[in-house]
């Protein structure tokens, strides 16, 4: 038995010691330099618009201190007014043209911040989606990434790494670089002073470092509510028709209920954690205050200061605050970033998901396929083929027949190449279905399922999916050949109404025209005709007999009158080819198929059916 293929997260551990942590935020950032890279010249722009929005964020305390200085002494003075008008007039200039001046610099540097963020979030989430259209069918099928969970882990990795360039580029960049240049002031103002500005960052810091931890265990329990809630949603959309069908409504109310419950209680301890930690640090940085003014009325009292250093003190003091107290952001966000862009980057890097690409290009195929040996288990370990061999020959219908889960649509999926053979081969021509290029190998097969996917848009662009450049005429005679025309004629705008509107039986014909339209050499038909009446059952074979000809066709089908009709039959059962041969052989060989055609006869309750008609 073949174990499941292994999820590779290439150079990205699991952040689980304190040094892991570091590392895999070292790789995350070096991840994310190389989606960077393009946007160069704009991180050079924001970084010295960064660096001019510091200094300009420290204008106020010097305007500051030269006004209550000036003032001091102009109070003094015997016509007080006439230097104080001046002053006014000095600092209103002084005080407008740097906010002219700042509004030009935070517009570009929250601008082109945007604009990274944007392009990073665009460019991440193109890539990925182009990465997984490479990646095979078992990719899809693995439960990790089942409906909604990969969607989750993508626009979380995609939201957390943007996040976290916006956070530190457009929020705290800015704010750090000023505290910075109003450190450094600081320290030339005063060594004492300085080290009081100091002094406060590491306490923030670890501060800081608390709460985000503390809240980080509910954050994460939030988001698990979040996903739960949203998935439950999802859910009832899915699955309305059952719910109301088996009055189910209080049950599902009483679930979103529960998880609201829990919701609410895990955020509103999120809440009272913040403000506690806001108040903590609130009160230490008013003691910093405090102490800036104690240190500075103590140099004032000496004659060292003038009284305006008081305030210039303490402006500066606020600007090296300001960043710190928003530090618990960057954690969050930092933690968010190693839980998410870990499961993304896997996403993207996953290597071994990538669909295997023969060389050979499919030209004038036969469609002799040919099984030898072949073995199968899907990637959670479930064996669905074991040792199968046989052979399916052009011009010829080929029914696979056999019980529900007998491993018929896994020989399909096999065929199309979804999934590899774990052992054993599949030629086409003679040649290893292994060698051919998997996009040209698809282009000349035909595959139409039991249940087909319309994606929503007009009718007619769901048939034109076969042939992306068919004439409307064409497109018509395959909607004909299909027996839906008629009927797509009769909607109120015809080809152009929305596919979803179609009933199951027509959207079943849908997609028997787009596979008419693309007139492939191999078609593979995995009960076509499952939800179809049984008149357009049997507009359908005239079809299809039609199509037979100088093709391959491969059905499987629980319909009696498909599978008398087939020229060969391979009976499958348990994952075995247990017969082949043709349907009168086989028949008389009193075997497995011999069981299941009595049984499907049975069913149809003959003798009613002969009394009715000879009546
Ligand atoms: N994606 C999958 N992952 C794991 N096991 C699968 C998967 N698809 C099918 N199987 C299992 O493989 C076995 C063969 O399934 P398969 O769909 O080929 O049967 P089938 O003969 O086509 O049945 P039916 O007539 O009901 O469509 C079954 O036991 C099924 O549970």
């Amino acid at each position: 038995m073949a174990s499941p293929p292994k999820r590779v997260p290439l150079d990205l551990k699991p952040p689980s010691k304190p040094k892991d942590r570091g590392l895999l935020l070292w790789s995350i950032l070096k991840r994310l330099s190389e989606f960077a890279r393009p946007y160069r010249g704009l991180f050079i722009l924001t970084l010295i618009l960064t660096v001019l929005g510091s200094f300009t964020a420290q204008v106020n305390a010097f305007v500051l201190q030269y006004t209550i200085d000036t003032l001091t002494n102009i109070v003094s003075l015997p016509d007080p007014w006439a230097a104080g008008l001046n002053l006014l007039l000095l600092i209103s200039s002084v005080l407008l043209v740097k906010e002219v001046l700042n509004v030009f610099i935070t517009f570009g540097q929250r601008y082109f911040g945007e604009r990274i963020r944007i392009n990073l979030s665009r460019d991440l989430s193109q890539k990925v989606v182009e990465r997984i259209l490479s990646y095979k069918m078992a990719f899809y099928t693995s439960d990790e990434n089942a409906s909604g969970k990969l969607q989750t882990r993508i626009d979380l990795g995609v939201s957390s790494l943007t996040q976290l360039v916006q956070n530190f580029f457009i929020d705290m960049l800015p704010l750090f670089a000023s505290a910075i240049v109003s450190l450094i002031i600081m320290f030339n103002a005063n060594f004492w002073v300085g080290m009081v500005g100091l002094i406060i960052v590491p306490i923030y810091f670890v501060v800081s470092q608390k709460q985000a931890n503390r809240l980080q265990g509910f954050r994460k329990q939030m988001r698990g509510y979040r996903e739960t809630k949203s998935g439950l949603v999802i859910s009832i959309i899915d699955s309305i028709t059952v719910i109301k069908s088996f009055v189910r409504e209080p049950i599902e109310s009483d679930k979103h209920w529960d998880i609201q419950k829990d919701m609410t209680a895990n955020q509103l301890r999120i809440r009272s954690i913040a403000f506690m930690y806001n108040a903590g640090k609130s009160f230490i940085e008013q003691i910093g205050v405090v102490v800036i003014i104690i240190l500075t009325a103590y140099f004032v009292l000496n004659g060292q200061m003038t009284i305006g250093a008081i305030m210039f003190h303490i402006l500066l003091f606020q600007n090296v605050a300001a960043p710190i107290r928003e530090l618990h952001r960057i954690y969050d966000q930092i933690n968010n970033a190693l839980t998410y862009a870990e499961g993304f980057f896997d996403i993207l890097d996953d290597d071994q998901a990538i669909e295997s690409e023969g060389k050979v290009e499919c030209t004038d195929l036969k469609g002799h396929i040919e099984l030898k040996n072949v073995n199968f288990s899907y990637p959670n370990g479930k064996q669905a083929l074991k040792d199968v061999s046989f052979n399916i020959y052009p011009n010829r219908i080929t029914a696979l027949v056999g019980l529900s889960g007998a491993g018929k649509s896994t020989i399909i999926n096999l065929l199309v190449k979804f999934y590899d053979p774990s052992s054993g081969t599949i030629c086409l021509d003679g040649r290893d279905l292994e060698e051919y290029s998997t996009q040209s190998l698809r282009e000349q097969i035909g595959l139409v399922l039991q249940n087909n996917h319309i994606f929503s848009g007009t009718i007619a662009d769901n048939i034109r999916y076969g042939a992306m450049d068919a004439t409307d005429e064409e497109m018509i005679a395959a909607a004909k050949k299909a027996s839906v025309h008629e009927q797509i004629l009769g909607m109120p705008e015809g080809y152009g109404s929305e596919a979803k509107q179609l009933s199951g039986g027509q959207q079943q014909r849908i997609a028997l025209a787009r596979m008419f339209l693309k007139d492939p050499p191999i078609v593979f038909l995995d009960e076509p005709t499952a939800s179809l009446d049984a008149i357009a059952t049997q507009q359908i074979k005239q079809s299809l007999d039609l199509i037979k000809k100088d093709r391959t066709v491969i059905i499987v089908s629980h319909n009696i009158s498909q599978i008398i009709d087939a020229d060969d039959l391979v009976v499958v059962e348990d994952g075995h080819v247990v017969e082949t041969g043709t349907h009168e052989a086989l028949y008389a060989n009193h075997g497995k198929y011999y069981e299941i055609f009595n049984a499907m006869s049975d069913s149809l309750n003959l003798d009613k059916i002969s009394q009715t008609l000879n009546h």
